[in-house]
């Protein structure tokens, strides 16, 4: 490959290069003792034929290169390009019995060697592959498909083992499974594929070689005059090789041709395509008869996109190029004008019975010449592919928002996207920051509980120093656990006001919002607003960004709208839903703790010791009593003793109601924390109902991630379908475009054709105004039938009669030619079974059988053959001079017999033209 191609993939412009192969005369050509009628100049690439002279790219056989160089020079490179992820295709095109299927190998069996470019194709290939695999890993796959019929079908469909006659049959007339016609579909971006047919990967070259005998095989092929093993389809052979890079650029060993791609993918084709073929030559009838003319129909649908793309002011002005017209040219709309390196190969028979033909082929493969294919590197298609199809995406919303004058340029909509996603950045950024705020203040709070506490405790504890208690009693009764469960009241105490407050907001909010948002969201906002960043992006602000709430209505923004909105929710309800699993664990853990506290033992335990101080209080109130009457009694005696007795009493007395008082005090303390204990359980009875009522939040709320999501993927289904719909109808009306494109082209072409018909009809008018009136100055101002006229009239039959004349004799000249070949023929065939005769005869005389006749005998049976084989010679050199006199009738009336060379209409047109001429030429 040249440096050119290898570096850039801008100027890669190539016309297609043709190579004529020319095959020697078969052995069928030369029992009909055909002469070789084509010369090739030599050391140049030309070919002469009659007075006709044609220069190729290369010219293989009779005299040029030989046939073996094909391969080196003009496949070789392509293979090469099939490595540096070019496409190509080898195209072998030619009458029957050219040599095209000799020439590309398709009839390949496994066991005849290496004939033919399809197997040196695989053998370099495999020779390639090996030599770089420790640089890249390939992948391989090849598919063998032929177009029979009109219809593609799979040459490699495992479902077809037995090899396939053209009439439907086998050999031993098995009947063949009926072959399924492949689908020809095409591409988003204009490539054609083939739905469903057999891509089999191949590992080595006997896997390879293995699949083209098997598709070989299963080939249409059939005996006509022409070739006994005519191939009666298009065949096309494609290698498809991936390649990844697997040894990077740093460490690995450079490559003498490396390019700078990961990842290739290019197909090679090889195509063998079914012959031309005149019906009355190959003797074709009945199936074969239609075969031929869906042969010819294709190759003709191929000679006209050839010649459109061979046309250089055709392709200057762009005209239209009539791929639709054939399977086959819809299946080379790469290869030929496209994006593939082409070589065709124009196979042509010496025989001049096959001159014409010959001709035929070597114009086409001439014009061919001029195609211009560009061929581009094809580097991974998927990538390529995506990020075709997401800037087309974007291009097209943006279309779209603009078509409906929303008012939102392209450009700017770039820019908000622009701004979209720094704002998501910083989004990001500030939930992380909230986040670890949140975490600063979820510690700072329980230190804050952690110090109320201890607060609280050390406010306890003073309170029971003052009231007499000696310091060591005060820390005995406050216990490790005692602390715990004031640091649980404490907590639970704030968590309550926080629910509180939050169910206040919660109604202030319903009151301002009113019921059109759901109920459902706003208490699950409201309970957890903290945890949503302020910024979050609210799904149905997107419209406005994007351009207003009604163009998101249809089309690919509100899909994606949509979608943004669904993730939105389903986050949102996730969040939630952790939110309240998180709640509800901490709710739980709580209930453990006064589960532990063992609530009912510390009440009974409260009451008990009320109970006690209850009885202590009044045994001392009754002491204090009989104390009291005791001193009563004693007022109204007056001795010592019972004065000292009675100041007993009274200190007695007085230590019992200080005792009484301390008593009392106790049991404040005691029914205090009674109250407490009671308070504590109405919280846990409290937190119990606020447990049931966050697991009833999160079953309703997983219900309703559930039923959003099915939802959600409802829409999506209709969406799609409605996508898919769409899309079937765009291909609809693609194809009914390129309908109505061909239509005007014909009606373009029609009513250029009639245009010129009237401008050719008005001067044509013209000139016999002005005949009439110059006929008419001659004799003196006659009426408009006058003698003008009648000239034109004669001399107009007169060419007519001329021309039908010269038909006449074309065709007697024709059937005269084809007599004297068919004659020729015969007379060969007599010849050689003659010299045949005259050889064993003279074997005979000479050992075999000496005496079975006279010497006299034998002696006039020698000269009467040996007259016979003269009269056969010099028969046969008549014939010959008299077939090349004919040939050269042939050729002079065939130049002139001008219907003869009518092929279409515009040659009919031109004719009659012709004639025109003639007839005001003659006046
Ligand atoms: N270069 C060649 N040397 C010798 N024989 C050849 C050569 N090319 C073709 N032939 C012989 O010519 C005959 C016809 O060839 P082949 O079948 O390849 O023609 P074809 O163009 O494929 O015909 P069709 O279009 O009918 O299939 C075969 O017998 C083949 O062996």
């Amino acid at each position: 490959m040249d440096a050119t191609e290898n570096t850039s993939d801008k100027d890669s412009t190539q016309c297609v290069k043709v190579a004529v192969n020319i095959r020697p005369l078969i052995n069928s050509e030369r029992l009909q003792g055909c002469k070789d009628c084509i010369s090739v100049i030599p050391g140049e690439p030309q070919v002469q034929l009659g007075n006709h002279a044609f220069t190729f790219d290369h010219v293989y056989g009779s005299m040029g290169s030989p046939s073996s160089a094909i391969y080196g020079e003009c496949v070789a490179p392509l293979v090469d390009a099939l490595f540096h992820g070019y496409n190509a295709t080898v195209l072998a095109y030619g009458q029957t019995g050219s040599g095209k299927t000799y020439t590309m190998g398709t009839s390949y069996s496994g066991d005849t060697g290496n004939e033919g470019i399809i197997p040196k194709v695989m053998e370099s290939i495999f020779e390639k592959v090996d030599e770089l695999k420790s640089q890249r890993e390939f992948l391989i796959r090849v598919s063998f498909i032929e177009i029979f019929k009109e219809e593609v079908h799979d040459l490699l469909d495992p479902s077809l083992s037995a090899p396939v006659k053209a009439d439907g049959f086998g050999p031993g007339k098995i009947l063949v499974p009926p072959r399924v016609p492949i689908q020809i579909r095409e591409t988003a971006n204009g490539g054609i594929t083939l739905a469903g047919v057999t891509e089999a990967e191949v590992r080595s070259i006997d896997e390879m070689a293995s699949y083209l005998a098997q598709g070989s095989m299963c080939r249409a092929t059939g005996s006509t005059n022409m070739n006994s093993e005519s191939s009666r389809s298009h065949a096309i052979f494609t290698i498809t090789m991936e390649q990844k890079r697997t040894v990077s650029y740093s460490n690995g060993p450079v490559m003498e041709d490396d390019g700078c791609d990961d990842f290739l993918c290019a197909k090679l084709h090889l195509v063998d395509l079914a012959g031309s073929e005149r019906a009355k030559r190959t003797g074709a009838d009945g199936s074969r008869f239609k075969e031929g003319i869906h042969i010819n129909k294709g190759l003709l649908a191929l000679g006209n996109v050839i010649s459109a793309l061979g046309d250089e002011k055709k392709r200057k002005e762009g005209g239209h190029v009539p791929y639709r017209d054939s399977k086959l040219t819809r299946l080379l709309q790469d290869s030929l004008g496209g994006n593939s390196k082409t070589v065709m190969i124009a196979c042509v028979s010496p025989a001049d019975t096959n001159a014409e033909e010959t001709l035929n082929t070597l114009k086409y493969a001439n014009r061919a010449r001029n195609i211009q294919n560009k061929a581009i590197i094809n580097r991974d298609p998927m990538v390529a592919q995506m990020q075709r199809m997401r800037l087309q995406l974007e291009q097209l919303q943006a279309e779209l928002l603009y078509s409906r004058g929303e008012g939102v340029p392209f450009e700017e909509l770039q820019v908000l996207r622009h701004k979209i996603s720094v704002l998501e950045v910083s989004n990001t950024e500030l939930q992380q920051e909230l986040q670890e705020t949140r975490i600063t203040c979820d510690r700072l709070a329980r230190n804050a509980i952690d110090a109320q506490v201890e607060k609280d405790q050390l406010l306890v504890k003073m309170e029971s120093v003052r009231n007499g208690k000696s310091w060591d009693e005060v820390e005995d009764d406050t216990k490790m656990q005692d602390f715990d469960l004031m640091k649980s009241y404490v907590v639970k105490i704030q968590e309550l006001e926080g629910e509180v407050q939050r169910s206040q907001s919660l109604m202030n909010s319903q009151k301002l919002t009113g019921p059109v948002r759901g109920g459902f969201m706003d208490c699950l906002e409201l309970e957890d607003e903290r945890f949503l960043p302020k910024d979050a992006l609210d799904p149905t602000e997107i419209p406005s960004i994007c351009g207003s709430k009604s163009s998101a209505d249809s089309g690919e923004v509100v899909e994606v709208q949509k979608e943004l909105e669904h993730s939105t929710i389903q986050d949102t309800l996730g969040r939630e839903l952790q939110e309240l699993d998180k709640r509800l664990e901490q709710k739980e853990a709580e209930m453990k703790l006064f589960a532990k506290a063992d609530t009912t033992v510390l009440k009974q335990h409260y009451e008990k010791k009320l109970m006690e101080l209850e009885h202590e209080k009044k045994a001392l109130m009754n002491e204090m009593e009989h104390l009291r009457s005791e001193l009563a009694n004693m007022s109204s005696a007056s001795d010592d003793n019972t004065q000292k007795l009675k100041e007993e009493y009274l200190q007695k007395l007085n230590r019992l109601e200080v005792q009484v008082m301390e008593l009392k005090k106790k049991q404040e303390a005691q029914s205090q924390l009674l109250r407490q204990k009671q308070k504590s359980d109405e919280a846990a009875k409290r937190l119990q109902e606020e447990i049931q009522r966050i697991k009833s939040q999160k079953v309703q709320l997983q219900h309703k991630i559930k039923q959003e999501s099915e939802q959600f993927r409802m829409w999506k289904a209709s969406r799609e379908k409605e996508v898919l719909q769409l899309k079937k109808e765009g291909r609809r009306n693609e194809y009914e475009m390129h309908k109505l494109l061909a239509l005007n082209q014909r009606q373009k072409m029609v009513l250029q054709r009639k245009t010129e018909e009237a401008s050719m009809a008005t001067k044509r008018l013209k000139e016999l105004l002005e005949a009439r009136k110059a006929s008419s100055r001659e004799v003196g101002g006659g009426n408009g039938n006058g003698p003008g006229a009648q000239v034109n009239e004669k001399a107009l039959r007169q060419a007519i009669e001329h021309e039908l004349e010269v038909m006449v004799h074309v065709h007697e000249v024709r059937t005269e030619y084809t007599r004297q070949m068919e004659a020729r023929a015969a007379m060969a065939k007599e010849h050689a079974r003659l010299e045949e005769e005259a050889e064993t005869l003279k074997q005979n005389l000479m050992s075999d059988c000496p005496q079975a006749m006279s010497p006299g005998a034998r002696t006039s049976r020698i000269l009467a053959l040996e007259n016979m084989l003269t009269t056969s010679s010099s028969t046969l050199v008549a014939m010959a001079s008299q077939l090349s006199e004919a040939e050269e009738r042939e050729r002079v009336f065939g130049g002139r017999g001008r219907w003869n060379q009518v092929r279409s209409l515009g040659d009919a047109k031109n004719l009659l033209n012709y004639l025109f001429n003639i007839a005001s030429s003659a006046r």
